[in-house]
């Protein structure tokens, strides 16, 4: 029960849900065996079903048809395991911790309050509740997929709706700001997205939420930023999947054009490899989808796993409005 008192306590009963559908909670212990990771799903689920979208990835059906917003893909069952085991903000490690905690307040019969009042104040440190948790919310997709049309617009949205600081962490700004020099190949492009992981982590350890929209077509990289993030906060890793041919007919920057006259070089998707994420939280196609609605599906995303108060979704009122 100490866990328990701990986890409510906290506000922070998510916190004991396993991360995937192999992964479940026996007495206070993690084990690997089965179906609780869909039926936790469910609370979450149901506000993106309310907007066509899919949620809760054990299920992996797409809503919507082919244009649909695919939600949670990560999560479904094809991803289920090792790859997920100490990711979305290493809530594994928390509920072995608890677990363990659990195991050892058995033996210490009757020193169960004691210990609750003593603990209470370091797990609230250790592990905030995802409320007010450090975050990254890491856009990666092709040039011209809507990176970063979404990650201004959750910005701009998570600015406007929750009392955090939001800093947003263009891929464009980025290569200005703090990449100026760093080329399109391998070393740089991997150099560009540790830097913005870097910053993202900082942003994190105080409690702030960081929007990062880079291409970071690399898998490697992306794991080294994942693993940095997960250190102090949580990582939500959001891959804008529109197709190389959407990209390339809308070509925003003309790039696709120069890329395919050989004009520019190393050019992602064309002359450069994109690693698909195997890792990714939520995996967004904009493809004949409207900005509002891309928007929302993420803004749900969030909300459903308990990093934003589910009240500032922009389908539902807001307070005063
Ligand atoms: N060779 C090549 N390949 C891909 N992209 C190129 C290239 N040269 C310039 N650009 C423009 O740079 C933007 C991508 O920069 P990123 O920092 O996001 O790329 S990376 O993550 O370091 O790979 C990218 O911006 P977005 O279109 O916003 O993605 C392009 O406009
Ligand atoms: N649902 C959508 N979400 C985001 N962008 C969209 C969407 N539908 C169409 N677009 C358009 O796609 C383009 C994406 O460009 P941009 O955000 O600069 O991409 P990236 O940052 O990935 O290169 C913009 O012109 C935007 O208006």
């Amino acid at each position: 029960m100490l866990a328990e008192a701990i986890a409510a306590g906290l506000e922070g009963t998510h916190l004991w849900r396993p991360r995937s559908a192999a992964e479940t909670i026996v007495d206070g212990e993690l084990a690997r065996s089965g179906a609780r990771g869909a039926e936790h799903a469910g609370a979450e689920r149901s506000g993106a079903e309310r907007s066509g979208a899919e949620h809760g990835g054990a299920r992996g059906a797409e809503h919507g048809g082919a244009r649909g917003a695919e939600h949670g893909g990560a999560r479904g069952a094809e991803h289920a395991g090792a790859e997920r085991a100490g990711s979305v903000g290493g809530d594994l490690v928390w509920v072995e911790g608890l677990g363990r905690l659990r195991g050892a307040t058995k033996e210490m019969a009757g020193s169960g309050d004691v210990l609750l009042a003593k603990v209470m104040p370091v797990l609230s440190r250790w592990r905030p509740p995802r409320r007010e948790r450090g975050v990254v919310v890491f856009f990666t997709g092709l040039s011209g997929s809507g990176k970063s049309t979404l990650a201004k617009g959750l910005a701009e949205y998570l600015t406007g709706h929750v009392d955090r600081t939001v800093t947003l962490l263009d891929g464009d700004i980025v290569r200005r700001m703090l990449s100026s020099g760093l080329g399109f190949d391998r070393a740089g492009r991997d150099l560009n997205v540790r830097r913005i992981g870097f910053v993202a982590a900082e942003v994190a350890r105080h409690g702030g939420i960081a929007v990062c929209a880079p291409i970071a077509p690399y898998a490697d990289s992306r794991a080294a930023v994942r693993a940095m993030v997960e250190a102090v906060g949580d990582l939500v890793l959001v891959h804008v999947a529109t197709p190389l041919e959407e990209c390339e007919r809308r070509d925003v920057k003309g790039l696709y054009k120069k890329a395919r006259a050989g004009v520019v070089t190393q050019f992602t998707g064309i002359s450069d490899p994109y690693d698909e994420p195997l890792d990714a939280d939520l995996r967004v196609d904009t493809t004949g989808v409207s900005f509002e609605e891309s928007l929302a599906v993420i803004t749900e995303f969030l909300a459903a796993g308990g990093w934003l108060p589910t009240r500032t979704t922009p389908t539902d009122p807001q307070p005063g409005g």
